[in-house]
């Protein structure tokens, strides 16, 4: 098991560094394989890494694309992370892509988790995961302390779940099963507030801290 972590001189380094590699992971895949998954944060951080990443010389009508997470309101929502996909990533040449999206229109998140289980199934395990993480230390919609997260660490866990007990709207997250089985993880956080959380992590039970349960093998990318 190995973390890497990668120290950037500025965002824009580590946005053009990070396309590069995810777009190379993806093409390495579909060399010897017929389809590739691509798992992204929501979150303020990466439009400016998805922008470039819609550009890239990837083979998209493979690859399959969908969130770590989504917030239960509508695709044109400002706080939906279906909204920040389709403006920054499904694209350019990334238009091609398959996007799976986790936002149903069902009333209720719970509502969706057996149409989105089995419409996840067939792309795990995930190609290349990318994670995003709150200075609480959460990440997907995987909340210390939260009710359903000693649920969704659970190796034995369904690949979704539906996340009521946060602030503001419910949410549907991946869970730590469809999550960790990925073949390349990374972590993208910017700022000093977010490399001291994510220190701060590495002491802590992963339902106190979530982004613990995911410190395997994994690269992590950092700017100020
Ligand atoms: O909230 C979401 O939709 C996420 O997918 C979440 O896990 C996100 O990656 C972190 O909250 C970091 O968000 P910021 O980039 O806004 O700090």
């Amino acid at each position: 098991m190995t973390l890497e972590f990668i120290e950037y001189p500025d965002r824009e380094m580590l946005f053009l560094s990070l396309t590069d590699r995810l777009a190379g992971q993806l093409s390495q895949h579909l060399r010897v394989n017929d389809s590739a998954s691509l798992c992204v944060p929501g979150g303020t951080t990466p439009a400016p890494l998805y922008d470039y990443l819609s550009g890239s010389e990837v083979d998209w009508p493979r690859v399959a694309v969908l969130l770590n997470d989504e917030r239960w309101v509508d695709g044109e929502h400002l706080r939906s992370n279906g909204r920040l996909l389709r403006r920054h990533l499904l694209k350019d040449k990334a238009a091609a892509a398959r996007y799976i999206d986790l936002y149903t229109g069902d009333e209720r998140p719970e509502d969706a988790v057996p149409a989105l289980a089995e419409a996840i199934a067939p792309h795990l395990p995930l190609t290349v995961l990318l994670l995003g993480m709150g200075t609480d230390m959460h990440t997907a919609s995987l909340f210390p302390a939260a009710s359903e997260t000693v649920l969704a660490l659970a190796p034995d866990a369904p690949p979704v779940m539906a996340v009521n007990s946060v602030k503001d709207e419910p949410r549907i997250t991946l869970t730590a099963s469809a999550l960790r089985g990925a073949i390349n993880t990374h972590l993208l956080i910017a700022g000093a507030d977010k490399r001291e959380a994510f220190e701060r992590a590495q002491g802590l039970d992963p339902t106190e801290a979530p982004i613990r349960a995911f410190l395997g093998d994994i690269t992590v990318h950092w700017a100020e």
